[in-house]
């Protein structure tokens, strides 16, 4: 299981300079509008200093970080779901990713185009939000014929029906599929874009990041949902520097931790994810997994082969084996216990699983 975000944003607003920023990558990010015309998509593993301490404790061959997956698409305009600007044809490249990330533009640079002529990042998130309501208003007009045919041979679907005309009836006014208050489990073959949870990043100019007031406002606007600040062109700087010179980059605009740190905690977060550690000499390895996962469901992400035979788990905590300083140690200082099919997996548990084949 790996998280994956989808990027959105009018065109100019930075999301290709964020991608790149986010994975390493050059893909073409320029200061015109639809820079970005095919998807592109990177995966990256999340910095876990935990996997580290590990690698050196078992003197691992290898250290594999849980990975999280961006696509950045074309930029979204108003009236895309009519055709102005590249249309939304483009939005079904990140109908399957797990969560959206909007990203705005707070930066002010009066060279980069705005392409509504002003840089007003609540008028922004309302032109994104609303062409992503309007492509789930098309997406539900071509399914409900489907299903209501359907329906006359299979009945159980016509909860589902019920549920898609009242998520049909939120969107109409404005609401997202997520806020409708629909049982969303429903809505999971639709793919709906509103029905997954946002992230919001403001892509900001230096003297903005330090901007209480700013930040407090953006927050608001946004607010269940989680903010991000960061400035995509000093993310993409740091890739060019040795981590010292990085971190103190990153300490200069007020950041206590990069963009890519940033966005895989609040993914996590939102989509509740946490992870595991296993350790050996192979490899010390993160997997991700949903939070109140059981030792068998863990077991699974692995190899599902695990799940089925599974027997028992073996976990220590990550604090108290680092603690410990070995897993003998661990296991001495009596850390290190057996679990069975009903434990309840904490974030940090490092776990060898007992299983039969
Ligand atoms: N924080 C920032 N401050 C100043 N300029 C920025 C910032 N972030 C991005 N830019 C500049 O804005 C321009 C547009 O960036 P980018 O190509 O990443 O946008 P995009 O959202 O991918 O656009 P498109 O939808 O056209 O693909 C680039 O010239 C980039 O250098
Ligand atoms: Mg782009």
């Amino acid at each position: 299981m790996a998280l994956s975000i989808g990027i959105v944003g009018l065109p100019n607003a930075g999301k290709s300079t964020l991608f790149n920023a986010l994975t390493a990558n050059d893909v073409l990010a320029a200061n015109y509008p639809f820079a970005t015309l095919e998807p592109n998509v990177g995966v990256v593993g999340v910095p876990d200093p935990r996997l580290d301490v590990l690698g050196r404790m078992f003197e691992s061959a290898k250290v594999v970080p849980a990975t999280v997956q961006f696509v950045d698409i074309a930029g979204l305009v108003r009236g895309a779901s009519e055709g102005e600007g590249l249309g939304n044809q483009f939005l079904a490249h990140i109908r399957e990713t797990d969560a959206i990330c909007q990203v705005t533009r707070a930066f002010r640079d009066p060279n980069v185009v705005h392409v509504d002529g002003e840089v007003s990042p609540a008028s922004d998130i309302g032109t994104i939000t609303t062409e992503l309501i309007l492509a789930d208003l098309q997406t539900i007009e071509k399914a409900l014929p489907r299903l209501e045919k359907e329906a006359r041979l299979k009945k159980d679907l016509a909860e589902t029906i019920e549920v898609v005309r009242r998520t049909q009836a939120a969107l109409e006014k404005g609401v997202t599929a997520f806020a409708a208050g629909v049982d969303l489990a429903v809505l999971r073959e639709l793919n709906l874009l509103t029905a997954k949870p946002f992230i919001y990043i403001f892509n900001c100019d230096e003297g903005e990041l330090t901007d209480e007031a700013t930040r407090a406002e953006l927050t608001e606007l946004v607010a269940p949902a989680q903010a991000i600040f960061l400035d995509a062109k000093i993310e993409s700087e740091l890739l060019e520097l040795p981590p010292d010179e990085a971190a103190e980059l990153l300490a200069s605009t007020g950041q206590e931790e990069s963009g890519l740190k940033m966005l895989a905690k609040v993914g996590f977060d939102t989509l509740g994810l946490q992870t595991f550690l296993t350790a050996g000499p192979k490899e010390s390895r993160a997997w991700t997994i949903r939070k109140g996962s059981t030792a068998p469901e863990a077991a699974g992400v692995i190899h599902t082969d695990f799940q089925r035979g599974f027997i028992k788990a073996e976990i220590v905590s990550y604090e108290e084996l680092v603690d410990a300083g070995s897993m003998n140690e661990a296991r001495a200082r009596g850390k290190v216990r057996l679990e069975g099919k009903d434990y309840v997996m904490a974030d940090g548990d490092v776990v060898e699983f007992k299983f039969n084949v």
